[in-house]
């Protein structure tokens, strides 16, 4: 995508440029010098050729020299780089980038591995890759060893090449399942974990509650009913869970299995058989999962459910064949598993600053109660409550919405996004990017941008509800202020429906519950890197309801 022309069109220009200078110089000249011999006349156009082109060749180098210049960084030795990267998560390396971004601006380059890995830490910068420049940006790295394994060698949305299956499975969540006039669809499922999840909170025996596991139980079960039909009993979603977290859990100790994969198989023997057989462990119970739900779609047609539009895909680059049943497990992995640490994490901060702040609690209550009144007594017995916060009562609530866009800003719950890479070589901030090479970005950085952002790492709702009508343009299309779901074509698939469910279950809970610190607690936001980034000190708090008949 360089705007300058390249060596071989420069050469041709010289060419036609030296072809001209001949006809109307040098032949002219010769006829004025009638009495010159023809040798002198042919070594006189040979060395003016020959002055010009080295001229336009300097030009060409110094332009091609300049053109090839990777954004800086520190040295780092080949192999050894790459190994230490391996052995590392991005998250681990998040306190080397600070002090890379002070020493080498904002778009630098890390030497590990085969290709140049840069980081992007300008929003002005990511939103002219991602936004202005996105099919560039859009591609994602070849899947390490172990990854292969996990998503059936890139046939998920997340880590699929930027090309028509990515396409074909991307527009395929975003039509159907996460269309906005299927959201009423998901209401049962939603009002129905929202049950269970007042329940869990009411009958814990411990004081103060400890929300974290309910939180994620709870983002874990609506995605699960949203992925394999509302029918699902408790004890099936726990057996999906509990595959899923094993899998998860494991995930850093197979890394060094990636680092030469031919060989960490040999060596890492036991380590690569624990794999397979964590993926298998995961396709026994998620086949007949998917297979049951096929069936039940034959018998009768009840809410569409995402495993129904994997069945009619098919896969035009491949032969137009369809899914396989492994191909569907890895979708439906990703599609319970990328939003459940995410929302969950999202909606403990978000609580946590609410607990933290009584005043802006005190708040929110007072929009929630004044569009639903007051609360009803929680549900204790097995009866669904069904007096909540609907979808279209969220909607009402601009400083819900706000509080939900600050808790985001503040604890985005992936500090970068998922690695992409560029699909040629680009231009961008003054420097080349080659093809191939791996892209990020620094995402809660930018969301503390004390540019755009007044006192940025304190937690102010107030701060968008001056967006108008319009409300804050949390995709960032036209400006990238933050972005905690990314930016532009890889932008997270489903950040309205994630904004829908931390709307819907913040307005339940505090319309619900008064929530306060634990005595002498000033709840503690330190931050810890895991799947996602999580509170160091999880989140403990004394649940009152506020109706006690
Ligand atoms: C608060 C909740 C969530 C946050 C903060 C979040 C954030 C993100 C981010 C940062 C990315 C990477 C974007 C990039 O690589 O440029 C992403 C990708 C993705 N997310 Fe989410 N997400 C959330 C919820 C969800 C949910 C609920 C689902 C599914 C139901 C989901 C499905 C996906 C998928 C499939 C991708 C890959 C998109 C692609 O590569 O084209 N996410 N998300």
């Amino acid at each position: 995508m360089s705007v300058s022309p390249n060596a071989p069109t420069l050469q041709v220009i010289l060419l036609a440029c030296l072809c001209i200078l001949h006809i109307n110089l040098v032949l002219p000249i010769s006829k004025l010098a009638l009495k010159m011999e023809t040798w002198f006349i042919f070594i006189f156009t040979l060395c003016v050729t020959l002055i010009l082109k080295s001229v336009f060749d300097s030009f060409i180098s110094s332009k091609e020299k300049n053109k090839k210049k990777l954004p800086p960084g520190p040295f780092a030795v080949p192999v050894i780089g790459s190994f230490l990267w391996l052995r590392k998560s991005l998250f681990d390396l998040e306190q080397v980038l600070h002090v890379l971004r002070a020493k080498y601006g904002p778009l630098f380059t890390l030497r590990i591995g085969p290709q140049p890995v840069i980081f992007i830490c300008s929003r002005s910068l990511a939103h002219r890759a991602l936004v202005q420049h996105g099919a560039a940006f859009s591609d994602r790295p070849k899947a390490l060893a172990t990854s292969e394994i996990l998503n059936n060698n890139q046939h998920n949305i997340s880590s699929a090449a930027y090309g028509p299956t990515w396409r074909l499975l991307r527009r395929n969540l975003t039509s159907e399942i996460l269309h906005p006039s299927r959201s009423c669809s998901f209401s049962h499922a939603r009002l129905s974990v929202l049950n269970t999840l007042l329940r869990r909170l009411l009958l814990n025996k411990s004081e103060p509650v400890t929300v974290v596991d309910h939180f994620q139980y709870t983002m874990f079960a609506l995605l699960v009913l949203m992925c394999f039909g509302d029918k699902l009993d408790d004890e099936q979603i726990k057996q999906v869970e509990a595959v899923q977290r094993a899998l998860l859990l494991s995930q850093a100790r197979f890394n060094v299995l990636n680092f030469w994969p031919r060989l960490g198989k040999i060596v890492f023997r036991n380590r690569w058989k624990e794999l397979i057989k964590l993926r298998k462990d995961e396709e026994d119970v998620l086949i007949p999962l998917i297979r049951a739900r096929i069936e039940e779609r034959k018998r009768q047609d009840s809410m569409v459910a995402y495993v129904d539009t994997l069945t009619g895909l098919q896969l035009a680059d491949e032969g137009n064949r369809s899914l396989t049943e492994g191909e569907m497990v890895s979708l439906c992995e990703e599609f319970v598993n990328a939003g459940t640490d995410t929302t969950s994490n999202a909606l403990q901060w978000i609580m946590a600053n609410l607990v933290k702040y009584p005043k802006i609690q005190a708040n929110l209550y007072k929009e929630i109660s004044s569009i639903l009144g007051p609360p009803p007594p929680p549900p204790v017995t097995s009866d669904m409550a069904t007096a909540v916060a609907k979808e279209e009562d969220v909607e009402r609530m601009p400083y819900l919405k706000a509080v939900v866009l600050e808790g985001l800003r503040r604890h985005p719950p992936g500090h970068f996004v998922l690695p992409h890479t560029v699909t040629e070589e680009v231009e961008l901030g003054g420097y080349v990017l080659p093809k191939g090479a791996q892209v990020n970005f620094t995402v809660a950085e930018m969301g503390w941008d004390p540019e755009v952002w007044e006192d940025p790492m304190s937690f102010r709702p107030e701060r968008f509800m001056s967006g108008g009508k319009e409300g804050f343009d949390v995709t960032g299309n036209k400006e990238i202020k933050m972005m905690p779901f990314g930016a532009g074509r890889r932008i997270c698939p489903a950040w309205n429906l994630a904004l829908l469910h931390l709307g819907y279950y913040v307005a339940n809970l505090v319309w619900y519950f008064e929530w306060t610190a634990v005595d002498g607690d000033d709840v503690d936001l330190s931050e810890k890197l895991e799947f996602t980034v999580v509170m160091k000190h999880p989140l403990q708090a004394h649940l009152s309801p506020r109706c006690l008949v």
